[in-house]
């Protein structure tokens, strides 16, 4: 029996007299370079060497192991950064350290599993479970709303130390669909994640969009199957989803020893160790080089299925295996994982049960020996207006560039929370925002521990930190002054649209309309698919969010943290307005009798965004929707035209959303000084549609000519005129109402499959998937959202309770000619009633 091995460390110094461990002196940099002599050697110069050593944060869990004790997966870690490191001739490089996330379907554990990396890594003291009878809550789910209804809200993040001095930034993510901002904010600063599965249901509804957000930012990840010790489970079967519904070539790292009830370990695979994990919390690890021998044979196949597998994926390490077959050495096969993972050609699969604390240690060993340090991902910034694509460097002494992914309005004013991509941002530091050029000055800089923070001097490449009492908005990219001068900015966080609204009117005491504004400025700024505005014919404010529970998260904090009820309307949809094909305009606002007069000729016309004809039929019968089906079906590949695929769509997306525009006028009919009054008109006019009144998207203004007048034009004629010009070529140019189409997945046991068929087909749903898998059938639907609502009662009933389903925004298409009658109608309706009051 062996009682101790690399990930056993954390476990070793735990079941120790002390927890958590005492800090160790020996500084990390020093182990490393005793780790890795001959490397460092290669190093151009002791100054170098001791920037590429930099860690930080080594005051925690740093063992004072000898080197050949310790993990070879961790050396071939440490080896691959630093060469990498090296070759792009980086002198600060931030090699030990790791960017992760963990992200799933709802109610996967995700929480519970942080709260174990953060107890055996020494975060924290006390493990206290989600819901847990002390009433304490989990740590990342610090929100008291987070804590009562267990479920998490917004992302927390967190850092802690894990093997040798590597520093790991940690980003726990809420689960439901509702919250998905939430997850894309994490994915585009993270360099890897963890995808946590349920080990009876496997790969679920929200794991499908989980994984296109892992593909969408190219995140690398592991997956680790949780509640291994529920009745059903079934790891083998989840393993075969995430290679059939995932389409992710996959192999176990760790197969567990017993199931359900019987769960008291795993097997190493590479190794074919047994592992138990021992103590009050699992804290303890025993390992034994004997595995149970009814496991033994299972244990074999899954080390060749994986020896495979990487042969499969990887070429350098099949010719290995053609040479060694299954006796590959076990350097070549740690190596042969990083690399495969850090392509994003395989997943590594560990299991456990993060409740019952099995298999947790391991995994977290897999986040530094397989995910890649930030120096080994490539990030790119934009160059001023030329779009050019500049590399970045994670080096501590290039220029600085970071982005601000996330906001929060705090006790002490607005949090911006930030990812440095290069060089180094200290307090104290003048700073620039690349998107307004204002210059700031660095005030106060944190890391983040959940709801707590500690000050912090500095943060270098590949870091995640926050500063105070800076005013910024979510997506802006700070830099130095030489990054100023090259004006370099970070493609920003994907945005979906929101898809529902509702009216909410304050009620009661006379501060109420003041916390009102203030909760409602806080949250649409701190989230941006929360949105607000004044509703012009029923002066109600109107809320619009991704979703019912989304929307009724922030009425209830609106209730408890600013003391608001509010009255609230029956949800509705996002409607938008938009045109098929060019109308000219020409319009003349004349008022000349009496008083001061009004006189503003404007000519032009208005066109879509998008190609003529992109909105007139719906996308099922048109080549448009084919490219764009396509590019929706590359979101699946890795191939380099999948990824061109979807810039397309991605692109289309953008201006099917944007409106546009453009002044192309020839002499001198309007005098200059009155265009941005024209402009003013023409966003004027896109805030009401004329068709429905809802707001107009993907419509390009081009004013080409018009007319003035010496003495009665002024700004304010002008503006009426592109107003009303806008407003007279809309129908004329072919105006559409647009609905909001939602990407449905509905998992049910198989039984039940045909009445979903069903009822996915009544609600107008084009079936885009469906899988049966064992029990269960898994049916994905393009549904317009209009026919969502009520649909979680009616598959209750269908299914006994035992179906659910998430929905996801796809993008907004034209609505049937029937509803777009009737909307017009509504609003003529309405504005007849407006017109007789
Ligand atoms: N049996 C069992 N239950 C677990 C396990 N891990 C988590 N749970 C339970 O599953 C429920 C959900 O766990 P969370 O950790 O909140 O899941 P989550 O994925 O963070 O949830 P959201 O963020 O709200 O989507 C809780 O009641 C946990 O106690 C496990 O390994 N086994």
């Amino acid at each position: 029996m062996r009682t101790f091995r690399a990930f056993t460390l954390q476990s070793r110094l735990a079941s120790a007299a002390h927890w958590p461990p005492r800090p160790v002196p020996a500084p990390a940099d020093d182990l490393l370079r005793r780790c890795d002599a001959s490397l460092m050697q290669r190093l151009p110069s002791a100054a170098s060497t001791r920037h590429l050593l930099r860690f930080q944060h080594s005051e925690a869990v740093s063992p004072a192991t000898d080197p050949e004790q310790n993990d070879r997966a961790v050396q071939v870690a440490l080896e691959e950064a630093q060469i990498a490191a090296r070759e792009r001739g980086l002198t600060g490089a931030p090699v030990g350290r790791r960017n992760f996330g963990i992200a799933a379907h709802i109610d996967s554990g995700k929480t519970t599993l942080s709260e174990r990396i953060l107890f055996y890594s020494g975060r924290i003291r006390r493990i206290h479970e989600v819901r847990g009878k002390d009433g304490v809550g989990a740590t990342m789910d610090s929100m008291e709303l987070e804590r009562e209804r267990g479920i998490t809200i917004a992302s927390a993040a967190t850092y802690l130390n894990w093997q040798r001095g590597f520093h790991l930034n940690l980003i726990d993510t809420p689960g439901h669909v509702d919250f998905t901002i939430e997850v894309e904010r994490a994915m585009r600063v993270l360099d890897g994640a963890i995808l946590v599965l349920c080990g009876v249901s496997g790969v679920q509804s929200q794991s499908l969009t989980v994984d296109r957000q892992m593909r969408r930012y190219r995140v690398p990840r592991l997956a680790f199957v949780n509640k291994l010790d529920r009745q059903g489970a079934n790891p083998e079967r989840v393993l075969e989803q995430i290679v059939n519904k995932l389409h992710q070539p996959a192999a176990f790292l760790t197969i567990p020893i017993g199931v359900e009830r019987d769960l008291v370990g795993v097997v190493d695979v590479i190794r074919q160790q047994a592992v138990y994990f021992e103590g009050e919390y699992g804290e303890q690890l025993r390992i034994e080089d004997t595995i149970p021998s009814s496991l033994k044979s299972k244990a074999d196949q899954a080390r060749r299925h994986l020896i495979e597998c990487l042969a499969n994926v990887d070429e350098r390490f099949g010719d290995l295996f053609l040479e060694h077959d299954y006796g590959v050495p076990e350097d070549a096969i740690h190596r042969a994982i990083r690399r495969a993972t850090i392509a994003r050609s395989f997943t590594p699969v560990y299991c456990g049960s993060a409740l019952r604390n099995v298999g947790v240690q391991p995994l977290l060993d897999a986040v530094v020996n397989y995910l890649p340090s930030p120096v080994e991902v490539r990030s790119y910034a934009m160059q001023g207006d030329t779009e050019q694509r500049i590399q970045l460097e994670p080096d501590a002494n290039a220029s600085l560039v970071s982005l601000a992914f996330k906001l929060e309005d705090g006790r002490f004013g607005q949090l911006t929370y930030l990812r440095v991509y290069q060089g180094t941002l200290r307090r104290g530091d003048l700073i620039y925002n690349a998107r307004t050029g204002k210059r700031l000055r660095v005030p106060r800089l944190v890391r983040l521990h959940a709801d707590q923070m500690e000050d912090i001097q500095e943060a270098t490449a590949g870091d995640i930190c926050a500063m105070f009492g800076l005013d910024c908005a979510s997506g802006d990219t700070f830099t130095d002054e030489a990054g100023l001068g090259r004006r370099l900015s970070l493609e920003s966080i994907r945005v979906p649209e929101p898809v529902i609204s509702l009216a909410i009117t304050p009620q009661g005491k006379t501060d109420a309309q003041a916390n009102f504004s203030k909760a409602l400025a806080r949250f649409t700024k701190e989230d941006p698919t929360f949105r607000t505005y004044l509703d012009p014919e029923s002066k109600q404010t109107i809320i619009c969010g991704m979703g019912e529970l989304h929307l009724e998260i922030y009425i209830e904090r609106m209730r408890r943290e600013y003391g608001v009820e509010c009255q609230v309307g029956q949800p509705k949809v996002n409607y938008r307005e938009s045109v098929s094909r060019r109308a000219p305009f020409q319009y003349l606002h004349r008022k000349q009798s009496g008083g001061a007069g009004q006189y503003a000729g404007v000519q032009g016309y208005i066109e879509p965004t998008l190609e003529a004809g992109y909105w007139t039929a719906r996308p099922e019968d048109s080549e448009t929707a084919e490219s764009d089906r396509q590019a929706m079906s590359a979101v699946n590949t890795t191939s380099e035209e999948g990824g061109q695929a979807v810039a397309a769509q991605r692109e289309a997306t953008k201006r099917a959303a944007e409106n546009e525009f453009v002044n192309a006028l020839v002499g001198n009919n309007i005098p200059p000084q009155f265009i941005p009054a024209i402009e003013r008109g023409f966003q004027d006019a896109v805030q009401e549609g004329a068709l429905s009144g809802h707001i107009v998207q993907g419509v390009r203004m081009v004013l080409q000519d018009g007319k003035s007048h010496p003495v009665d034009s002024n700004e304010i004629a002008f503006r009426t005129a592109a107003l009303m010009a806008f407003r007279k070529a809309f129908p004329q140019a072919g105006g559409v109402i647009l609905e909001p189409w939602m990407r449905v997945a509905v998992q049910v046991p198989q039984e039940y499959s045909g009445d979903i068929l069903g009822s996915l087909t009544k609600r107008r749903g084009t079936v885009v998937n469906s899988q049966t898998d064992g029990e269960y059938a898994l049916i994905e639907a393009d549904v317009p959202l209009s026919q969502m609502f009520g649909y979680s009662t009616d598959l209750r009933s269908m299914t006994q309770g035992k179906g659910e389903f998430t929905m996801e925004y796809l993008r907004h298409e034209p609505c049937t000619r029937e509803d777009q009658e009737r909307l017009i109608a509504d609003y003529a309706a309405l504005r007849k009633t407006k017109a007789n009051d």
